[in-house]
């Protein structure tokens, strides 16, 4: 089982450090890590957010543990240089347009969530994002226009292509559960969004054991706060996508506790080829100061096991541990507790 550790900058380098520690723990035969550098930290010491040795060891591995890439110290760097390339350039190499983003209120914990707990209750939805269109990868540039102003443009597109296969992984996921679909897109305002909705609809007529609904994207973050119980899996774009998994986060109660996993269609010998990473960035407002909460990339490794090992008793033994720690009282500063990111990775650890 061979491993990608790639902590990256800010609270990256902790949150993997007890995510890796959790990993060792299990005590898995044959497994090895491979450290490499990525982001901000990796432009510093090699003059590029994403190494060319970097991305070699990535493809030599099985999996890849990412911790999160950003500093501001880069914010000023020509766009191909800043360290949020490192992410982009992986999922694009690495042919991993299927974003995993499951959102979910563990029974009993629902005072963690903002919402009231009869509504949080029923919280437990996948945002199913394709990772590797869209606006994130269209033409853009800065150009001068007529009134001699500076404008920005950026180019969303998606193809029939990429929709049905984003489309697949959502079908395929959804059977895992209820069968529920809900597409989200922008259909009364975008061209992009009507391509993706009527390709999603031809899509599902090979499907007809999902139940497909669709719903502009503005709604579904208001639907997700008032009613998320309607929502198995929410299909949706790139920079949809983005946004309503943040969103999502906070109704669970912190962006510090949701993991995701990001695949495309390589096979290795284990299972699917993977890179797994919490939703959250570097956190530079916390960073270095033993404050972030390390459970999202702890259960960024149970998917890990899960999807690109086979390894469900293991993720379930994670997943169960952080639940009984949070059940426990051990919170971060996210979660309104005092646990530092060592101690919530040692009561994790402890409770495995
Ligand atoms: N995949 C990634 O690597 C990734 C994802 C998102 C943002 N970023 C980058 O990270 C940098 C900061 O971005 P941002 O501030 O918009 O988003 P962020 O997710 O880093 O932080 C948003 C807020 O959530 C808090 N937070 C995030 N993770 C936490 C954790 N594990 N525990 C406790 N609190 C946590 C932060 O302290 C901050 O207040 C930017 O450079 C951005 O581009 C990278
Ligand atoms: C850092 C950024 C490129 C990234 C994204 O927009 O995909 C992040 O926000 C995420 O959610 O993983
Ligand atoms: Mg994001």
């Amino acid at each position: 089982m061979r491993i990608a550790v790639l902590p990256g900058d800010g609270i990256g380098p902790e949150v993997t450090r007890e995510a890796v520690l959790v990993l060792e723990a299990l005590g898995l035969p044959g497994l090895t890590l491979f450290d490499g550098d990525v982001g901000g930290i990796a432009y510093k010491r090699h003059g590029h957010p994403l190494p060319e040795e970097t991305l070699t060891i990535a493809k030599a591995c099985d999996a890849v543990l990412f911790g999160a890439v950003g500093d501001p110290d880069c914010d000023k760097l020509d766009r191909h240089l800043r360290p949020e390339q490192a992410v982009l350039g992986l999922r694009k190499e690495l042919g991993l347009f299927a974003n995993l983003r499951p959102a979910k209120v563990f029974a009993g914990l629902e005072h963690l969530s903002p919402l009231k707990p009869e509504i949080a209750r029923d919280l437990d939805l996948l945002i199913v994002r394709e990772l590797t269109g869209d606006v994130y990868f269209g033409k853009k540039g800065i150009r001068q226009n007529e009134s001699d102003e500076r404008e920005g443009w950026d180019m969303m597109s998606y193809s029939e292509s990429e929709v049905r296969r984003i489309a697949r992984v959502a079908f395929r996921s959804a059977r895992l559960g209820d069968c529920r679909v809900c597409s989200a897109d922008k259909a009364n305002v975008l061209e992009t969004s009507q391509v993706w909705r009527d390709t999603v609809i031809d899509a599902a007529s090979a499907h007809p054991d999902i139940d497909l609904t669709h719903m502009y994207v503005d709604n579904a973050a208001m639907q997700i706060i008032t009613n998320p119980a309607q929502f198995g899996v929410i299909l949706t774009g790139n920079l949809f996508g983005d946004i309503l998994s943040d969103l999502a986060s906070a109704a669970v109660g912190s962006i510090g506790l949701l993991p995701s996993a990001s695949v495309g269609d390589r096979k290795t010998e284990h299972g699917l080829f993977g890179l797994y990473e919490p939703i959250h960035g570097s956190a530079p407002d916390i960073a270095g100061q033993g404050k972030a909460n390390p459970m999202a990339t702890i259960l960024s490794v149970a998917m890990m096991l899960r999807n690109s090992f086979g390894k469900e008793a293991e993720a379930a033994r994670i997943e169960h541990a952080v639940e009984t720690a949070l059940a426990d009282g051990i919170r971060g500063g996210d979660l309104g507790g005092t646990h530092g990111c060592e101690a919530i990775g040692a009561a994790v650890r402890e409770r495995l």
